[in-house]
């Protein structure tokens, strides 16, 4: 959606899976030179030299895209449609009366967001859906019937289906709740002075909401440690930013633009990967074993990848045309 094609094949891919991981730990670690100004210059974690060749490797692959997309536009002149979003802000950044100028930076900056939110977020969300439904077998046994019911076992589960799926609709928001893809959301800064539960907070605080600590306070969820999707079957709370109990895509003018793209992928994703597969992990692995620790950075995702065994459980030539 947001390139037009697959850039990055083998080794290629590889590399910028470690660009995409590198850039959410380092936009969510502490660096002691922000809060100890006279210490920065030393980067003494190496967080900043990190970030720089980081930025480099971003900024040669973002390059080579806007290149090519230029390309084409020249190539194509008059006859030129736009196919992806760097083609659109490419497009907006020629409009010579734009209230705030989009120039080159901007587009590449633009893009980096939209596949920086786009790709990680999903994937870990999905991951540890995976990952507590493993430790859960009950779990994926309801998701099962429910499925089955509602689907039927002769074709794969689409967007549409999703109203119909109230089960596996819990599963993501009891995910959700536990493993918020930004643990902190995104840093604001307080604009006038306030108090906030009996805290003084200053104008021009920088603030911080822990929304990871929010989803496991126990004055707000009974068990909140338990991977129960029950809790929210037939509940009002819902991801959208209204309610402050539950904030996985955060609230307010600079709540996630991509959330109702975002829970859509993840839905009709987990959806499919339950719907097409028994889930099992490996020989020699307990339940109990499966490890559950976290990468606390921008992104919480797991600290040791996923490992399971799946069989595919639909009809044999499903696989094929979904291919
Ligand atoms: C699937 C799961 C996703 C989750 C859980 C998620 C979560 C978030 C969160 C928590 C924020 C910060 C909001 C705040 O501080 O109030 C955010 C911001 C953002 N997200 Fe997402 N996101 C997801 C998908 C996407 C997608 C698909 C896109 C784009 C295609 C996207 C693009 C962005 C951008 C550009 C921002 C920055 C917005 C700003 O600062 O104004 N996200 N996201």
């Amino acid at each position: 959606m947001v390139l037009g094609k697959k850039y990055l094949d083998g080794s290629g891919a590889e590399e910028f899976k470690w660009m995409l991981d590198e850039l959410f730990l380092l936009n969510g670690v502490l660096n002691i030179g922000d809060s100890i100004p006279w210490l920065d210059w030393m980067d003494l974690q190496g967080y900043i030299k990190r970030m720089k060749k980081l930025g480099k490797m971003f900024d040669r692959f973002l390059e080579h895209v806007v290149e090519e997309h230029n390309q084409r536009r020249l190539h194509e002149g008059n006859s030129f449609v736009a196919k992806d979003m760097v083609d659109v802000l490419l497009q907006i950044a020629d409009d010579p009366n734009l209230e705030v100028e989009l120039n080159r930076e901007s587009v590449k900056a633009f893009t980096q967001d939209l596949i920086a939110g786009g790709t990680e977020s999903s994937a870990v969300t999905v991951e540890w859906a995976i990952s507590e439904l493993l430790k859960k077998p009950e779990v994926i046994a309801k998701a099962t019937e429910e499925l089955d019911r509602v689907i039927g076992r002769n074709r794969w589960v689409t967007e549409k289906d999703m109203p119909h799926l109230p089960y596996v609709d819990a599963i993501v928001k009891e995910t959700m709740r536990l493993h918020p893809v930004a643990p902190m959301l995104v840093p604001r800064l307080s604009r006038d002075d306030s108090t906030v539960a009996g805290y003084d907070i200053p104008a021009g605080t920088r603030v911080l909401v822990s929304v990871w600590s929010i989803g496991r306070d126990p004055e707000l969820w009974d068990a909140p440690e338990e991977f129960q999707p029950e809790r929210f079957l037939g509940s009002r709370i819902d991801v959208k930013g209204q309610d402050y109990e539950l904030l996985p895509f955060g609230s307010g003018r600079r709540m996630c633009p991509g959330y109702s793209l975002g829970l859509k992928v993840i839905q009709v994703s987990l959806a499919n990967l339950l719907h097409g597969f028994e889930w099992k992990l490996p020989r020699g692995v307990t339940k109990e074993e499966l490890n559950m620790e976290e990468i606390f950075g921008l992104s919480t995702p797991r600290k040791f990848p996923l490992q399971a065994v799946v069989v595919p459980k639909l009809p044999a030539h499903l696989y094929t045309e979904a291919a």
